[in-house]
């Protein structure tokens, strides 16, 4: 768990990011969104001693972060940001090793992790272990750079718009992938981006930043609907709200007993999968592997805040 109590950066008399309190639970995925400037990566390097905090405390599983060397502290937790950061000079396997190294692993030990993370993140390790960065392409790049992060397995990591450069499809698996890996080690995970639809995602919650203060921090589906903020709804996006509130809600969720015509959905398909079946195919209906349909009437009640205030 990572308490983070009254966190405070003052440059030149302004502060970047002004007495922000929030916790995170253990094995927890945490969205930080806000605006360009707001202090997302500078509150995301208060937490491993990047930056040095005006006042404030950080407390993960309860040990006060100055408390820590701020190397060691960074050993203990994994880092990755956008355009990966990876050491040019080094092999895939030299940059992912590079932590375990410091730590004092065994070769073996780390050979050994370096080819569980490459599998994990489905690069070959004969292939890729050897090459240099500059021989990946920017999607491959940036798993070798959140693999890295993971070399350790950090309880805690920490993530600066690791998936900026990736093209939407490999993004979407990256993410897919990341959520997997997250929730099989445990890892608490604190992930700035820009996107609100990867905050909704992977956020178990978002932590919404305007000038350096943390004004919501809820569950994406109370950002949605119930911003804190004229700002915070803006930043959620009027006509995007309730397909954003559609994705959250797995097809098994709600679907009910009933025929409906053609293919099924998968039982893990969102309800925003299901409407966009529904349109396509012109049906008021669609089936759910497994049983049971989900009706345009069904997604319509889910897609209104009403429906969850009722909850
Ligand atoms: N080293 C520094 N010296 C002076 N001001 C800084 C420094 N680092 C950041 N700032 C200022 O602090 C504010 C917050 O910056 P920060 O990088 O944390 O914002 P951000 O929300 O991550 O922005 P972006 O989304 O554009 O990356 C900005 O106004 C920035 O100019």
């Amino acid at each position: 768990m990572i308490e983070i109590r009254n966190l405070t950066k003052i440059y030149d008399g302004t502060a970047a990011v002004d007495d922000v309190s929030l916790t995170v639970e253990k094995g927890q995925i945490a969205a930080l969104v806000g605006t360009s400037g707001s202090g997302k990566t500078t509150l995301l390097r208060m937490i491993n001693r990047l930056v040095e905090p005006t006042h404030g405390q950080v407390l993960i599983d309860g040990e006060d972060t100055q408390d820590i060397a701020p190397h060691l502290l960074r050993r203990r937790i994994g880092y990755a940001i956008q355009g990966h950061g990876l050491f040019p000079h080094h092999s895939v396997a030299r940059n992912i090793g590079t932590v375990p190294k410091l730590l004092g692993w065994k070769p073996e030990a780390i050979r050994a992790r370096v080819d569980e993370l490459l599998e994990l993140f489905q690069l070959d390790p004969a292939a890729f272990r050897d090459r240099m960065p500059q021989e990946l392409s920017g999607g491959q790049q940036q798993r070798v750079g959140v693999a890295r992060a993971l070399a350790a397995r950090p309880d805690l990591l920490l993530m600066d718009e690791p998936f900026g450069a990736l093209d939407p499809v490999i993004r979407a698996k990256a993410q897919h992938d990341l959520r997997d890996i997250q929730r099989q080690l445990g890892t608490t995970l604190i992930l700035v981006t820009h996107d609100m639809e990867e905050a909704v995602t992977l956020g178990d919650r978002i932590a919404v930043m305007d000038k350096g203060r943390l004004v919501q921090y809820a569950p994406p589906a109370e950002v949605l609907t119930a911003p804190a903020t004229p700002f915070v709804r803006d930043l959620v996006g009027q006509a995007e709200r309730p397909f954003r509130l559609l994705s959250l809600t797995p097809a098994s969720a709600v679907a009910r007993a009933g025929q409906a015509d053609g293919a099924p959905i998968p039982r893990t398909a969102s309800l925003r999968d299901a409407l966009a079946e529904c349109l396509w195919s012109g049906r008021d209906a669609v089936p759910v592997e497994g049983g049971g349909i989900v009706t345009l009437a069904a997604l319509r009640a889910e897609a209104a805040p009403t429906a969850r205030a009722a909850e």
